[in-house]
């Protein structure tokens, strides 16, 4: 028998994106909402109801309103959202952390995808926090890459307008008062003992992110060079699928430039390790529509059934 899905928020970035991926699935059926009806509460709730999975491409608070809707209670959720990404009772999306977090998500009934900027943040901290080699009080600091798409379709139509102003052309800082959305979960997932410093930087493309993670080499714990770090990673991910560890130093183009976009269309996540021997740079290069969102959410999906992880993705 076929498993009945069914997206709420269809029509938003993140919603198509995963419409999209379901093509030439033969084990899914598709409930559909007419587009005049997606925002009426009935019908959401009758068809999440009718679903054996909901995916939920929403504003946090539209999304805390889908969940309180599921009466049947064999319905599972895969929320794309921020709202339930440190609350206990979700799995939290990223199975290539642990077995443990795998195990959740497989058997889990209420799936939190993680954030964009979070998904690249926790694939660099959380090995080597794991493996005792970053103290959980080290003064972390990131900044981040964005298409201009991970604002959803609010940003998207900014960004394309033909008299947007001329700031747009550059890229753009934002979250200047340290209160980015997912501070909250990089901490909670990580287990740093305070949220990081961030800065995220919108830029006049359309999708793919670059989170990189500055560090003193001898502010982290038995570590005598970079190439130790790229070694630890390497083991720590070799058997996923979905992540891959460049060799230490090596850079995206012949230039020596990493650039934001170059993982765009792509589901998987490159960590890239550059520097010397005093400082070092762990960089994480995905989509955000990818990895950090649609993508991660049907690799959530693909576990939940049982079928192949890579299944409808792109790698
Ligand atoms: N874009 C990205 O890269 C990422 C997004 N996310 C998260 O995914 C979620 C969706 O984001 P995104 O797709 O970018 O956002 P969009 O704004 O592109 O899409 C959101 C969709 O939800 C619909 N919607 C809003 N309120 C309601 C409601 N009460 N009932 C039903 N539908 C509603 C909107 O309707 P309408 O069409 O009328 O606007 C829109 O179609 C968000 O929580 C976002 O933070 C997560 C990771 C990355
Ligand atoms: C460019 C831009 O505005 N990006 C969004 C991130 C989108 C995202 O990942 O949001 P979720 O927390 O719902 O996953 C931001 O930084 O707030």
């Amino acid at each position: 028998m076929k498993t009945k899905i069914f997206v709420d928020g269809s029509e938003g970035t993140t919603g198509l994106r995963i419409h999209e991926r379901f093509q030439n699935r033969q084990d899914l059926e598709i409930l559909t909402i007419s587009p005049e009806l997606r925002k009426d509460e009935m019908e959401r709730k009758r068809l999440i109801n009718a679903s054996d999975i909901t995916f939920l491409c929403l504003p946090d608070a539209a999304a805390k309103e889908a969940v309180a809707m599921v009466e049947n209670e064999n319905v599972k959720i895969i929320d794309t959202s921020t709202a339930h990404r440190t609350d206990r009772e979700w799995a939290y999306g990223f199975p290539e952390l642990s077995k443990e977090y795998k195990t959740k998500i497989q058997k889990g009934k209420r799936i939190s995808v993680p954030g964009c900027h979070a998904t690249g943040f926790i694939s660099l901290l959380y090995p080597l926090i794991t493996k005792g080699i970053l103290p959980g009080d080290y003064p972390v600091s990131s900044f981040s890459l964005t298409g201009y798409s991970g604002g959803g379709k609010k940003m998207i139509a900014e960004y394309e307008d033909a008299n947007r102003l001329a700031e747009y052309n550059a890229p753009r800082e934002y979250a200047l008062n340290q209160q980015h959305k997912h501070l909250k979960e990089m901490k909670y997932i990580t287990g740093l003992s305070r949220e990081p410093l961030f800065s995220p930087i919108v830029a006049d493309y359309y999708s793919g992110m670059l989170v990189s993670v500055p560090f003193y080499l001898d502010m982290l714990k038995g570590v005598s060079s970079p190439e130790f770090v790229q070694e630890l990673l390497t083991e720590y991910y070799k058997n996923e699928l979905f992540v891959q560890v460049m060799p230490f130093g090596a850079e995206a183009d012949k230039h020596g430039f990493l650039s934001g976009n170059s993982c765009s269309g792509w589901d998987g996540l490159k960590i890239y390790v550059t520097g010397n021997k005093e400082r070092i740079v762990l960089s994480a290069h995905f989509d955000n529509l990818g990895k950090g969102a649609s993508g991660a959410a049907i690799q959530c999906l693909n576990l939940m059934l049982g079928c192949k992880e890579e299944e409808g993705l792109v790698l």
